[in-house]
């Protein structure tokens, strides 16, 4: 079966693996028979370039920078693998427009990130690296190094997310207030969580310690800015294990100087690594190197989630988290993945029946189908569509960027009323002032079925060589093509017409049993009535 993935053969797959994955947990990796694994870390930007050029997959943490450069100099690149959550080092719109498959290990590392979290948030009330290091130059201090407790203080979240709800969840056994803003965060939610919620600017102006945990993006670059550090409360405190670049650096070294912010406890910095810049120098400032998901058992865990992915995707199954194609939960991927391969050909089919050039592209879904989510159905009818002219670089990951990109407006409608079938998916194009559609269903047992063809209803399984004639409806025209067919020795396996009323517009669609050459198409177009020709090969 023709699965969301193009299938490609695990044989001889090329695995580059350019960052320090656990060694237990590239075991799914070692086990897949057939691959060549690649461990190359520490290169530089020009040996990676030259590294990845026969890499079939590339598997990286968040050192190495997957550059649109990158991207282009992989000529099999497949599917890159993110063993961690964050992506921002990976160039997604260059993958996309290749096809290319970007897939990451968002659970894997949650726990060790909030524990990490929690542990700078505690080191940073209690002075404990400043007081170790001053300590190990043998000084006695207890006067310089003074805490404050974490208890009964306010505890701001930004970006209530799988880590940030951890944090949250810790930071209550620390007996603190937790209030928290995350666009998705609702009331019920954060009552459930026994947290509050509140806008970002509440957020930080209640707080008395800052944590932030969204992902780094165009929206959440320099969130918390000059700006925000004016709204917070003087003294109040902020940590960073999420992602540097959220937290303006010049703005939180100008708010610490000036005695707005008491200390800062960063994981994640703008450049990484992150050494000799003057946040260092300064003695509010705690700070660790990107250490949030370095623990023997987040390691493990996202190199086995990342590596069992890779298998999946060479083995032509869906992978469990794509990050640039919409993820399909097990459920509905059983509901929906039987008709992969119907809503593909349907898409083909269609390809055949406009000449000038696409313009719309409308899915159809009605019955059971329209109660899930649909879209890699539509994915699936796309690459249908646009590989009749791009080619076989066409796959579920770029099918939507090159339709946008070349104009093709698609959209996506659903209806649970479907007369007569169970579930109907119909694909409808329109190229300049012509509008053709074409409706198939997947009969019990039987396979796939096209039901209809514009306005016509048909039965035929789309599969092999089909042929599509637009004639008159009279007598004589369906003879005189079968008769066509038996002196050019073509084989016909199934035959079905379909016409609008008698005398009329009518169709047939034929299966025949080899392919029809140009030349014979030509001879059947000068036979009386009929109007057009198409052959279909699916
Ligand atoms: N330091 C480390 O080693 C380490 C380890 C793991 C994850 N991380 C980073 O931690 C961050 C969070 O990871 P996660 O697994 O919890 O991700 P997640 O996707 O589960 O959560 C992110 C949350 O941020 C929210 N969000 C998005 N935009 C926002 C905005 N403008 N304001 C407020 N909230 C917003 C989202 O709604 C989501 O709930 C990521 O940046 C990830 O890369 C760092
Ligand atoms: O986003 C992540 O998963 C973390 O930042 C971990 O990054 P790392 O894999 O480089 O430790």
């Amino acid at each position: 079966m023709n699965t969301t993935i193009e299938k490609t053969a695990l044989k001889n797959a090329v695995i580059l693996i350019s960052d320090p994955l656990s060694e237990e947990g590239l075991q799914p990796l070692r086990e897949a028979e057939g691959v060549e694994l690649k461990i190359r870390t520490g290169m530089t930007p020009e040996e990676l370039l030259a590294a990845v050029k026969d890499a079939d997959a590339l598997l990286v943490r968040s050192q190495t920078q997957v550059t649109r450069e990158v991207i282009e100099a992989a000529d099999n690149l497949k599917i890159i693998g993110r063993a961690g959550v964050g992506v921002d080092n990976i160039d997604l719109e260059a993958a996309t427009e290749r096809g290319i498959i970007v897939v990451n290990a968002p659970d894997g590392n949650t726990n060790s990130a909030a524990e990490h979290t929690i542990a700078m948030m505690t080191a940073l009330a209690r002075n404990i690296p400043q007081a170790f290091v001053s300590l190990k130059e043998g000084k006695w201090d207890r006067k310089k190094f003074v805490g404050v407790e974490l208890k009964e203080k306010t505890l701001g979240i930004v970006g209530l997310g799988r880590i940030g709800a951890e944090v949250a969840r810790r930071a209550k056994g620390q007996r603190m207030s937790v209030i928290a803003y995350d666009p998705f965060l609702t009331e019920e939610r954060a009552k459930e969580m026994g947290i509050a919620v509140g806008t970002l600017d509440e957020v930080v102006a209640a707080a008395d310690f800052i944590t932030v945990h969204t992902p780094l993006m165009k929206e959440t670059r320099h969130l918390i800015n000059a700006d925000r550090f004016a709204k917070m409360k003087d003294g109040v405190r902020i940590i960073n294990c999420a992602r540097g670049g959220i937290i303006n650096e010049d703005d939180l070294y100008d708010a610490i100087e000036s005695g707005k912010v008491a200390g800062a406890a960063l994981d994640v910095f703008e450049t990484e690594p992150f050494v000799g810049h003057r946040l260092l120098d300064l003695p509010q400032v705690i700070a660790t190197p990107h250490l949030g998901a370095s623990t023997i058992e987040a390691q493990e865990s996202v190199a086995i989630d990342v590596g069992r992915d890779v298998v999946r995707f060479f083995g032509g199954n869906p992978v469990r988290n794509p990050v640039n194609m919409p993820s399909v939960s097990r459920e509905v991927l059983a509901k929906i993945g039987p008709f992969f391969d119907l809503a593909e050909d349907l898409g083909a089919f269609i390809s055949h029946l406009a000449d000038k050039p696409l313009t719309e592209v409308n899915i159809r879904y009605a019955g059971d189908l329209a109660e899930f989510d649909v879209r890699p159905l539509t994915r699936n009818a796309l690459k249908g569509i646009l590989k009749r002219n791009l080619g076989t670089h066409v796959n579920d990951v770029n099918a939507k960027f090159l339709a946008d990109s070349i104009g093709i407006g698609v959209s996506e409608h659903k209806t649970t009323q479907s007369k007569g079938f169970q579930h109907l998916i119909t694909v409808e194009v329109k190229a300049g002032d012509e509008t053709h559609s074409v409706s198939g269903t997947l009969l019990n047992g039987l396979g796939e079925r096209i039901v209809k063809v514009d306005d016509y209803v048909v039965d035929v399984v789309p599969a092999g060589h089909l042929l599509l004639i637009k004639h008159k409806d009279q007598p004589g025209a369906i003879g005189r093509v079968g008769t066509l067919l038996a002196e050019e020795n073509i084989n016909i396996a199934t035959m079905q017409v379909g016409r609008s009323a008698a005398g009329g517009d009518a169709i047939m669609m034929i299966t025949v049993d080899n392919e029809v050459k140009p030349e014979e198409v030509s001879r059947l177009l000068e036979i009386e009535d009929i109007h057009a020709v198409r052959t279909i090969d699916l």
